[in-house]
């Protein structure tokens, strides 16, 4: 039986997306969706997105990471996931959906989604870097000149250490550009590489900027291009975080599975 399926990228973050309602995709077919984003074999992107049906909410979201495994929160995936919803007439230009980390509600403005993110409260020192979990982990590192930079190489050398090699985390590289704005390159885990843009790893980012003398909204650069962070913060922690940025229907098709 052929698969529909339909290619959405966030500031470069790249998704095949399924629409799910019939539950006919075989989601614990692990090989099928590593080989559905593989670049060279399959259709190509850093994740696989389900877009279900849930009683109590307008959506599910389900996403996978190019390895074919479960993800934990995508947070271009999920803007990208709210457009094809639209797109689908499952929702108009507000939503209210589940996710891996839980409810997130959403509004459409032309060619953003805004994308609430859920409350953080914690930011763990580590040395000079910090971690925190924005629905999935991230590793954030201060640095000078992050063009410069072998993500790849640094962020795999983090991801795959003694404390991070057996969950991994994802890896994030920012570097400050102005007094509002800042330049994140990210290493992903799941898609073990570097991707364009990371949604909850940009977020994440903003949030430890916070911490260094930033305050909101914060404008964020990519690869794959501009993003926002807004949020609140107090003495317990992060809330009404924002993640604001496009995401776009790339193409559609059939692939035999
Ligand atoms: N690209 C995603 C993050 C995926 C997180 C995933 N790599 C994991 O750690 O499970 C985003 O836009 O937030």
């Amino acid at each position: 039986m052929p698969l529909s399926f339909y290619k959405y990228q966030g500031t470069g973050n790249d998704f095949v997306m399924v629409d799910n309602r019939k539950l006919s995709f075989p989601s614990e077919d692990e090989a099928l969706v590593k080989s559905l984003c593989d670049r060279r074999t399959g259709i190509g992107a850093d994740g696989l997105i389900l877009l279900q049906d849930h009683p109590d909410y307008d959506f599910e979201m389900v996403y996978f990471n190019a390895d074919g495994r479960l993800g934990s929160m995508c947070g271009n995936g999920a803007r990208c996931t709210v457009r094809f919803a639209k797109q689908l007439g499952v929702i108009e230009d507000v939503a209210c959906f589940l996710a891996a980390d839980g409810e997130h509600q959403a509004s459409i403005e032309r060619d953003l989604i805004l994308l609430h993110m859920n409350d953080v409260k914690e930011i763990e020192q580590v040395g000079e870097d910090y971690y925190l979990n924005t629905g999935s982990p991230h590793y954030v590192r201060f640095v000078d000149d992050v063009q410069a930079l072998d993500v790849f190489a640094e962020g795999r050398a983090i991801r795959y250490n003694e404390r991070f090699n057996a969950v991994g985390t994802n890896v994030n590289f920012v570097q400050k550009l102005a007094e509002d704005e800042i330049y994140v390159r990210t290493y992903e885990r799941g898609v073990e590489d570097e991707t364009l843009s990371c949604g909850t790893g940009v977020t994440a980012c903003a949030l430890v900027a916070s911490r260094n003398g930033f305050s909101s909204p914060i404008k964020v650069k990519t690869p794959g291009g501009d993003l926002q962070v807004t949020f609140v913060e107090n003495e317990a922690g992060f809330k009404t975080i924002y993640l604001i940025g496009p995401a776009k229907l790339v193409f559609s098709g059939t692939v035999p599975v």
